[in-house]
């Protein structure tokens, strides 16, 4: 057809059959051809007359041909220009190369079909809505394409352990990982600020310019917050849910666009933000009584409907929540987790930041300088607030620089902060002559506004709301010109009538960072009253609160009126409460409240967290294993560290850290992420015994590794497997354990170590005496590592498991590891599975093992051994060495070689198992 003179005519005989299967949308082609003049009034009602829809293609095929040229070609034109209405005919047009002549492209087509111009109208809206990412002071806004930043997305399974990461934002609606079919939500959990919002934002900016890969034409976006502004009587029928809170269809007097979406539920795409933020006690619903698509419901029961599958079945929803919240996995679909900014991400983030090269060199700089702020900085949230206050600071202030080393989280909310209120006295930056920085004076001229956003804060929070309405914040002081400082900014979206009636904070965290000062500040009441929250969370942890386990009945019910799905938000006012109590802040505090008020709550705190973190440990169940005493903390633990680092204070490290008095820890899938390492190691600091650290899957990543260095020197048990370390963590762990050799244990498994990291892990193996135990399985260690590995394996005397599990180190390692089993004196575990062994290998080492007395069990599992290994391994069998334990199985062996293994095994009087 690209030809110079296409046959337009042929073209349409040709696919006749195709167009008259796949031509949905009649009435559009009709009323185009009918305005375009190429039909009469009279084929129109010919065409009408037709029973069915295929019929009436054919007859239109037939009329138009007869028209000649144009008009099959104008046809072809329409079908080109109302996408969505063809969906199914676009690869068909792509098929034929179709593109439009330099005549039809001026002709008119209108999109006449209600459904596709509601998806018209649908992408166009969502285009508007999310081609920027808020900033503050509203007038700010950045292009999300400008700014957006990969980040680390962690694919789990239903016990979510790790199965890869995602390298593309299609894959996340694909069928890849999916570890139950029957689900239909792609659940995407992620910590405070760390990108799950933004991450919706794009999958909709790429929907709506039809750059992501789905077949969905309705893509209908909500915020989960939004569930709590109806009333609690209140009814919503479905289509005004849908259509309300996202756009209306125009100009469909049958219903057409509502009837589809029901006919079709799979061409729906859902997505729901913040499902912890979700304020009702979903319990109080009578839920299993299911909402219709035609009738009116409680909206939360239309939204749990929606979730599990009970209304639009086959429609697809991303739900996207903090992490810890509890969720059915039977409608669980895939789950992901947002893990921040990697080292390389941070670095194109600060590309994207700043657009002058002297901050960005200079950012860099100071970064480097700081892995605690690094840590802090994979949070993208913290970063943007960090990168902004940097650039507002340094422009208007001499010689600004980043927070030094051991910042809280407090003091970047506090640069926030002020950068805010600097609104109120300084000019816009670049017109004033840089001045020196006075904070306390920027605090003290901002009192006013702060104190009033400090008490909506903490009121709306105290009643579990992150909306506030106009009222509210009339109530609590604020004027117009307050609220252009940034605070907080208006949600147009959930009102229906226009007004700007509602706001909500520039982010949650910040709205607990205020909350907390409003504490600090409040001189009214008792000062016992800073310790409500703490004392609520404490209690809320007892009744576990667990949304949608409305589908699993609860028995007992909390008894609070408003509970939060999570208690993260408040766990934040109560971190900030330290941190704006610390000795750090203190200073600046002074001039904004009495500083005698100060000391009776700064005293009041500290003796709450020492008694606090005395019984908490106190209560935890301890276990005896090989290593000692161990116990496994939970994730409240977490928080409990985070608070003693942000009040600095060093005795209630110590008591923390005399707390712990068993010899192993265990903080596994406890959701570490690097900003928290700097926590644990101010604890650990404290401590005078030896202790082992059981870290496994979390998100440490280098940058933790490096702000743990100093407490590498007590730990006997250095578990980091699953947290996305590189070869840098290893010259790290290589330079603090072989100076004290302490190490017994070193969990390396699924990071991304390569043989320069194995060489560093091999010098650590010869230099630590006491080492026994190295599971380094799932990196990309080749044959060249593995036999760093395996000569350093050779040499000790202490060495009794090792795991290499999916390292593909091939013959060369496996004959480097044949002669570190040849008469090893202590190695009693070893898997070399799926590292790429082939019989070459697997002879060598079946050959060594006759001379070893030691080993007891031995993977090969998943290689590449065949028959031709087979008589090498039936002689080990015959040696009867002392190993009762050998896995082949996943290799090429066959009936053959099994036999050869068979007859082996008479002799054999130790082996308990051979698969
Ligand atoms: N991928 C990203 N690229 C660039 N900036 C990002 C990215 N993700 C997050 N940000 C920045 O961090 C801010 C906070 O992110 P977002 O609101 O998505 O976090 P969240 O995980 O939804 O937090 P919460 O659970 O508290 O609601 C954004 O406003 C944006 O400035």
């Amino acid at each position: 057809v690209s030809s110079s003179v296409p046959s337009f005519i042929g073209v349409l005989t040709l696919h006749r059959e195709l167009l008259v299967s796949k031509l949905k949308s009649v009435q559009c082609v009709v009323d185009n051809l009918h305005a375009a003049g190429f039909l009469c009034d009279e084929d129109v009602e010919i065409i009408q007359q037709v029973a069915t829809k295929a019929d009436q293609v054919r007859k239109i095929l037939e009329v138009v041909q007869s028209k000649g040229e144009e008009a099959c070609e104008y046809m072809i034109f329409v079908i080109y220009k109302v996408y969505d209405a063809y969906i199914d005919l676009q690869p068909w047009l792509k098929e034929i190369s179709y593109r439009p002549s330099h005549g039809v492209l001026g002709m008119t087509v209108v999109n006449t079909d209600p459904i596709s111009r509601y998806c018209e109208k649908l992408r166009h809206e969502i285009i508007r809505d999310t081609s920027f990412i808020m900033s503050y002071g509203q007038q700010e806004e950045t292009r999300l394409d400008n700014l957006y930043t990969d980040t680390v997305i962690e694919l789990l399974n239903d016990s979510n352990e790790s199965l890869g990461y995602l390298e593309d934002l299609n894959q996340l609606l694909g069928d890849g990982e999916v570890f139950n079919h029957q689900g239909e939500i792609v659940y995407v959990m992620g910590d405070a600020g760390v990108g799950k919002s933004i991450l919706l934002q794009k999958l909709q900016n790429l929907w709506s310019k039809r750059e992501l890969q789905t077949d969905a034409i309705f893509f209908f976006k909500f915020r989960c917050r939004m569930f709590s502004i109806f009333k609690d009587a209140e009814q919503i029928s479905l289509r005004d849910l849908l259509f309300k809170y996202n756009c209306y269809p125009d100009h469909d007097p049958d219903d057409e666009v509502f009837d589809y979406i029901t006919r079709f539920p799979e061409k729906v795409v859902f997505t729901f933000d913040g499902y912890d933020e979700i304020q009702e006690d979903l319990d109080r619903l009578n839920v299993p009584e299911v909402a219709s698509p035609e009738e009116k419901s409680n909206p939360l029961q239309l939204l749990v409907s929606l979730l599990c599958g009970k209304l639009l079945k086959g429609s697809q929803k991303v739900l996207t929540s903090r992490t810890g919240t509890e969720f059915q996995s039977r409608v669980i679909r895939k789950k992901a987790a947002l893990r921040g900014f990697s080292s390389s991400q941070l670095k194109t983030y600060v590309k994207l930041h700043f657009k002058e090269q002297e901050h960005r060199e200079q950012v860099l700089v100071q970064l480097e300088a700081s892995p605690h702020l690094c840590g802090l900085c994979s949070t993208p949230l913290f970063c943007w607030i960090v990168f902004k206050s940097f650039w507002h600071l340094h422009t208007v202030h001499d010689s600004f620089r980043l927070p030094e080393a051991s910042v809280s989280l407090t003091a970047i909310f506090l640069m926030l902060s002020e950068v805010f209120l600097s609104r109120l006295t300084s000019p816009a930056p670049s017109l004033t002559k840089k001045s020196p920085r006075c904070t306390s004076d920027t605090f003290r001229t901002g009192l006013r506004p702060l104190a009033a956003f400090a008490k909506l804060a903490l009121q709306s929070m105290a009643r579990g709301s992150f909306i506030c309405s106009q009222e509210e914040v009339g109530a609590c002081g604020l004027t117009d010109e307050d609220l252009s400082l940034g605070f907080l900014r208006s949600v147009s979206e959930f009102d229906t009538t226009g007004s700007p009636a509602t706001f909500e904070f520039l982010h949650v965290t910040l709205q607990s960072f205020l909350a907390a000062f409003a504490l600090v500040l409040d001189e009214r009441s008792a000062a016992s009253t800073i310790l409500r929250f703490f004392t609520e969370c404490s209690r809320r942890r007892k009744s576990s609160c667990l949304p949608l386990s409305i589908w699993s009945r609860r028995s007992s019910k909390p008894d609070e009126k408003t509970p939060f799905a999570t208690n993260e938000h408040l766990q934040f006012i109560n971190l900030f409460l330290c941190g704006l109590l610390s000795k750090a802040h203190i200073g600046l505090m002074e001039h904004l409240v009495s500083p005698a008020l100060l000391k009776k709550k700064q005293t009041l705190l500290k003796s709450y967290l020492s008694t606090s973190v005395k019984s908490h440990l106190r209560g935890l169940p301890h276990h005896s294993v090989a290593e000692g005493k161990k116990v496994h903390v939970l994730p409240n633990f977490l928080w409990i560290l985070r608070c003693v680092f942000e009040t600095g204070s060093k005795d209630i490290a110590k008591t923390t850290a005399k707390g712990i008095t068993a010899d192993l820890i265990k903080l596994g899938y406890c959701n570490v992420y690097s900003g928290d390492c700097s926590a644990i190691n101010f604890v650990l600091q404290h401590r005078r015994k030896l202790l082992g650290v059981d870290m496994d899957n979390n998100n440490i990543s280098d940058y933790g590794v490096k702000q743990l260095q100093p407490s590498f020197c007590k730990m006997t048990v250095v578990r980091l497997s699953v947290n996305q370390l590189s070869d840098c963590s290893i010259q790290v762990l290589a330079e603090e354990l072989c100076k004290y050799k302490v190490v017994e244990f070193l969990g390396l498994y699924d990071n991304n170590i390569t043989d320069a990291g194995a060489k560093l892990v091999a010098q650590i193996i010869n230099e630590c005496p006491k080492l026994r135990v190295v599971k380094i399985g799932k990196n990309k260690i080749t044959s060249v590592g593995g036999c760093y590995l395996a000569n350093a394996i050779q040499k000790s005397t202490s060495m009794f498991e090792v795991g290499m599990w999916g390292n593909v180190i091939g013959d060369e390692g496996a004959e480097a590891f044949s002669e570190a089993l040849r008469n090893h004196p202590s190695l009693t575990n070893l898997s070399l599975s799926a590292t790429g062994i082939t019989s070459k290998g697997g002879r060598c080492i079946a050959d060594a093992l006759r001379e070893n007395t030691v080993l007891r069990i031995f993977w090969l599992v998943q290689n590449e051994l065949s028959d031709d290994a087979a008589p090498h391994f039936a002689e080990l069998v015959r040696a009867n060495t002392g190993l009762t334990h050998l896995w082949l199985i996943n290799n090429q062996l066959t009936v053959d070689g099994m036999k050869q293994l068979a007859e082996a095994l008479p002799v054999n009087t130790e082996l308990k198992e051979i698969w």
